[in-house]
Order: structure tokens, then C-alpha cells, then sequence
């Protein structure tokens, strides 16, 4: 293990959001339905070894196309784990191949057990590139329903090697409100988590004043990220809903802080599969997935600078 300190993940994503420009994350979904008819092709079968090699080669090339122009990426363990065994040695090439090319790495599990099962997970996922943990990733998503003793060794973990974790606050997804904006006391659920994190953060915060605890906050609530953006100052917030979901550039620039970083804003589905979008379809086609890809991510690029 290296003895030189490892620097914040709060630092090093808002300097990748510095260098590219860009707050865009490029989220790493893939669907066997939706590959690129030049990878469906190849596929022998259905094994899953076959799919798994085509995941790693799709989401390899979609790394090649975005680095240097977005800060990260965000691999969805799920359809990885779909595949089985296969599919969990594909997520770990594509973290690392994301990894060695520069982007930061949010592994999107949403895991979380018991205060000891946690310290597993924790060390399963966070870390840096200087102080690297078993899958090489940066940072991880986290359930807080468990409660504060659940969240408490991922931050050790943090604290230990510059990794992050962002804290699911309030969802994209329609039926989050059914517990996330339920009362306790004079506040909502969301509100309280929000609570914590701030709490959490507030000890280990950078030059920036960023901690390694960041929230995710759907862009379809749009008031609501406004208003959690303010309650959580100290965390970079990662925004999913973008795009296919139908949240929208003005939806999202609230989760900006005045230097324009402090978030990002993930789109899956609307830049790897954009060369299905019906304004893509024709113009790129599944033959030139590639430049719908990069296409997608520079309008994203665009529209959120704008
Ligand atoms: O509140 C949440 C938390 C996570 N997600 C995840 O983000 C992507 C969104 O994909 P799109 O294709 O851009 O809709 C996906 O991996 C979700 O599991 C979320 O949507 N909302």
C-alpha cells in the first residue's frame, strides 16, 4: 500500500469537470436489445460469455470516443449482473479500461448492509488511483435506508483512500416520493438524509469545500434539486434523470455551484444508444454508432454549458 496521502475524490472530480469542461457523466447501461447491430452481429449464440465480450468492447469503445471530453463515467452494475459471472468480469475491465484512460469511475450498485457487510463493500469499490481498491473504481452509489452506522465505513474507506460515495437523497424515479418525501418531524425523509450527509461532510472538507460525500438528486425534481443543492453545500451531486427520463438542461443547472462544478449530470440510454434516437437514426445509423456516441455527449456538453 503507497504511504503518500491520497487526494480527495471531491478534488479530483471537480478538476476532471475543470479540465473537460464538461459535467457531463456518460453512463455505461448496456442492453443486449440495444447494442450496435455491428455487435449484436458478432454474438454466437446466447452465451454469456458472448455477451459479456460484446459489453466490454461496447462500453471500451464508448470510453475511447468521451475521454478528455467528459469527467466520468458511470457503469450500471445491474446489467452487467445480469450476465452472471461473465458479466462481473466484464464490469471490472470496463472499470479499469475508464479508469487507465483518465475518467473518474462511479460505480452505479447502490449497495449497502449492516454496518460490518458494509466495510466489505466499501472496500470492494472506493479508492484512487493512487490507492486503488479491488475494482478500481472511485466511487460508489449507497442506500442510506439502513441508517448512519450503515454509511459511516464507507466514509472511513474514503477518508482511507480518496474514494467517494454519493448517497441516494432523492430519486429520478416517479415512486421515490413514497418514502423519500414522507415526514418525520417538520421534515421529509429526503430532507434528513440530506441532513446526514452534510453532517458527514462537514469534517473532511476540501480547499474547494467539497467532502467526499456526494447525494444523487434526480433531475425530473427539478425544485427539489434547486432546494438540496442549498442543503448540501459540501457535496458534488450526481444527477441521473437527463434525457430519457425527460429531465432537461434548465432543469439541471440549479445543481451547478457559481464556478459551474459541483455536479454532474448522467445520461445513459440517450448517448450510448444514440444512434437509435430518431434525430441521430438517420443521420448515423447503427453502422456509425461511434459519432451518434460522440455526437450525443458534445450536444449534452453544449446544452449544459449553455
Ligand atoms: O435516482 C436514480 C438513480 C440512478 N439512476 C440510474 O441512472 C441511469 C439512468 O439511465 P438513463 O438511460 O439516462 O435514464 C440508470 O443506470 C439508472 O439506474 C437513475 O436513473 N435514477
Amino acid at each position: 500500500m503507497p504511504n503518500s496521502s491520497p487526494a480527495s475524490f471531491a478534488t479530483r472530480l471537480n478538476q476532471a469537470i475543470a479540465d473537460t469542461g464538461s459535467v457531463t457523466c456518460v453512463g455505461l447501461d448496456p442492453r443486449k436489445a440495444s447494442l450496435p447491430a455491428p455487435l449484436r452481429d458478432n454474438i454466437q449464440g446466447d452465451r454469456p460469455e458472448s455477451w459479456a465480450a460484446a459489453y466490454t468492447q461496447f462500453c471500451c469503445e464508448i470510453i475511447d470516443v468521451v475521454k478528455g471530453i467528459v469527467p466520468c463515467v458511470k457503469p450500471q452494475a445491474a446489467f452487467f449482473e445480469q450476465l452472471g459471472p461473465a458479466g462481473m468480469v466484464s464490469l471490472g475491465e470496463v472499470i479499469r479500461y475508464a479508469s487507465a484512460a483518465g475518467l473518474v469511475v462511479i460505480t452505479d450498485g447502490k449497495r449497502n448492509d449492516i454496518g460490518s457487510t458494509a466495510t466489505a463493500y466499501a472496500d470492494a469499490y472506493l479508492g484512487s488511483p493512487t490507492h486503488p481498491g479491488p475494482w478500481g473504481s472511485d466511487s460508489l452509489t449507497v442506500s442510506p435506508y439502513l441508517g448512519r452506522d450503515s454509511i459511516e465505513p464507507f466514509v472511513e474507506t474514503c477518508d482511507a483512500r480518496g474514494g467517494g460515495i454519493f448517497v441516494l437523497v432523492k430519486t429520478s424515479n416517479p415512486g421515490g416520493g413514497f418514502l423519500q418525501d414522507l415526514k418525520s418531524g417538520d421534515q421529509t425523509i429526503y430532507q434528513t438524509v440530506a441532513g446526514l450527509v452534510t453532517e458527514l461532510n462537514t469534517e473532511r472538507l476540501d480547499a474547494d469545500g467539497y467532502g467526499p460525500i456526494g447525494a444523487v438528486v434526480g433531475a425530473t425534481y427539478p425544485a427539489q434539486l434547486a432546494e438540496l443543492r442549498q442543503a448540501m453545500p459540501h457535496s458534488i451531486l450526481l444527477v441521473p434523470g437527463f434525457g430519457a427520463q425527460g429531465g432537461a438542461a434548465d432543469d439541471v443547472k440549479p445543481a451547478l455551484d457559481q464556478n459551474g462544478r459541483g455536479a454532474v449530470v448522467n445520461s445513459s440510454r440517450g448517448i450510448i444508444f444514440a444512434h437509435s434516437r430518431p434525430e441521430f437514426a438517420q443521420k448515423f445509423g447503427d453502422a456509425n454508432w461511434h459519432d451518434a456516441v460522440r455526437a450525443a455527449t458534445e450536444e449534452m456538453n453544449q446544452q449544459l454549458r449553455g
